[in-house]
Order: structure tokens, then C-alpha cells, then sequence
């Protein structure tokens, strides 16, 4: 990731994408090199705090291991850079949503918040899946602090490196069922989506939806995913 190209991107047309239909596309975010570094440090002990084998939890199966501070500089980067960019649709969306939560420009100041509140483990995690392996439909909440949206980039080249494995994303609305969206990723391409609820525009006004996202089981191959979380977990 060259250091001018987040501020490159069509954050409007983001914007637009994320309330429109609660995810958003960050294409060719991350450069093969950089996919493929970053899938590298999985096999490393050092650089992480904990190593979650989702079948002992009945998250799934496959593995994954959150990060460590300090963060690998890229991580911390894109987590710090693209934060900014995503405080006005949060504002929006909990404006919307009659909640009172405002998320400060700055994600430094955010983190002191989470910190502060007893929030001070770091939740930018590597994920990994083999053959049979998928995660199920879940939400990245791990406390009081919630920051609305978040960030997973694919790793790994389908079709190539893996088959199966499609990011999947739910959206629950009041007294109806649920809905399912497929993310069309390839290698590098980010997806920012809402971690829990968000605001959608209806007939008769605002309503809440609640979205959930999971993996669909793995073919063949491997796959690997960053995962970016903007708040800290207790
Ligand atoms: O592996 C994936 O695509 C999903 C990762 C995930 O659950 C996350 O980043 O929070
Ligand atoms: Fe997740």
C-alpha cells in the first residue's frame, strides 16, 4: 500500500456503498507482495498474543491468531489511516440510530477510550483455513466499545490458492428473515463492512438491521485473511 493511495480512493462512493448495503469494497487494497507477507507471519509464534483453534469453540473450524502491540507496521497503518475515513458514516449511522455513541477523527483517541474502559487487548487478527474449514456467521464485539465497521482483506488468490471459502455477510431485519450477500474478493481487495447494526432507509423511515459475517467452508487450498477491528477487546 503506497501511502497516498487510501487518500486516493472514492471514500463518497465508499460512503454511498456502506449505507446503501451495509459492506464496501476496497479493491487491489493491499499488492501481492503484501498479501503474501503477511500470510507468511501465521507461522510465526512471535508477533501474536493468542492462537484461537475455532473448533474448541464451536466457531467453525480453522484457526486463527490475534496480533500482538506492537502491531506489524502495516497493520497499524491501515488501521490508523482508513479509521478517519470511516467516522463520519459511524457518526451517521448512530445519529440514525438514536444511539449516543460519536467516535472522535482520530483512532489514537478512540483506542484511549476502549483502553481506559479496561479494553486494552489488540483484535487485528490473522485467520487461516484449510480444506473443510469455514467460520461461522458471527460479530466482532468484545465489549462496551464498539466501532461500527470494519475491515477483513483477502490474503489469498481464489481459485488459485484456494476454492469454496466466500465471504458471507447476513443482514436480520425486524420480524423478518434474514438475507445473505456473497462479497466478490480477490487477493488484496479489502471489504469493509458493519460489525453489528446499522441504519437502513425504509418507507416509513430508519430501521435497525443486524448484519453478521462468516466464511463459507473451504474447498480446497488455503486461504488467509487479515482481519482489522478498530476497537480493542477487554
Ligand atoms: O476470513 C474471513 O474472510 C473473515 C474474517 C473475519 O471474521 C474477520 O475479519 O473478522
Ligand atoms: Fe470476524
Amino acid at each position: 500500500m503506497r501511502p497516498d493511495s487510501l487518500a486516493a480512493m472514492d471514500w463518497q462512493g465508499i460512503s454511498d456503498r456502506l449505507d446503501g448495503d451495509g459492506w464496501a469494497l476496497l479493491p487491489g487494497l493491499l499488492d501481492k507482495a503484501a498479501c503474501q507477507s503477511l500470510s507468511a507471519l501465521y507461522a510465526n509464534e512471535a508477533g501474536f498474543r493468542s492462537r484461537i483453534i475455532m473448533a474448541r469453540h464451536g466457531f467453525g473450524r480453522g484457526e486463527y491468531r490475534y496480533f500482538s502491540y506492537p502491531l506489524p507496521l502495516l497493520v497499524a497503518t491501515l488501521r490508523e489511516k482508513i479509521y478517519p475515513f470511516l467516522v463520519p458514516t459511524a457518526n451517521f449511522w448512530m445519529e440514525r440510530m438514536g444511539l449516543t455513541p460519536r467516535f472522535p477523527a482520530d483512532h489514537q483517541t478512540f483506542l484511549a477510550r476502549c483502553h481506559a474502559a479496561g479494553q486494552v487487548r489488540p483484535t487485528p487478527l490473522l485467520l487461516r483455513y484449510g480444506p473443510g474449514d469455514y467460520n461461522c456467521l458471527h460479530q466482532d464485539l468484545y465489549g462496551e466499545h464498539v466501532f461500527p465497521i470494519q475491515l477483513a482483506v483477502l490474503l489469498s488468490c481464489p481459485d488459485r490458492d484456494f476454492t469454496g471459502g466466500e465471504f458471507v455477510l447476513t443482514e436480520q431485519r425486524p420480524r423478518m428473515q434474514s438475507r445473505v450477500d456473497v462479497v466478490p474478493l480477490r487477493q488484496g481487495d479489502g471489504v469493509l463492512f458493519a460489525v453489528n447494526q446499522r441504519p437502513k432507509t425504509g418507507t416509513r423511515g430508519s430501521y435497525r438491521v443486524t448484519l453478521r459475517h462468516g466464511v463459507s467452508p473451504v474447498r480446497t487450498g488455503l486461504r488467509h485473511t487479515l482481519g482489522i477491528i478498530f476497537h480493542d477487546a477487554a
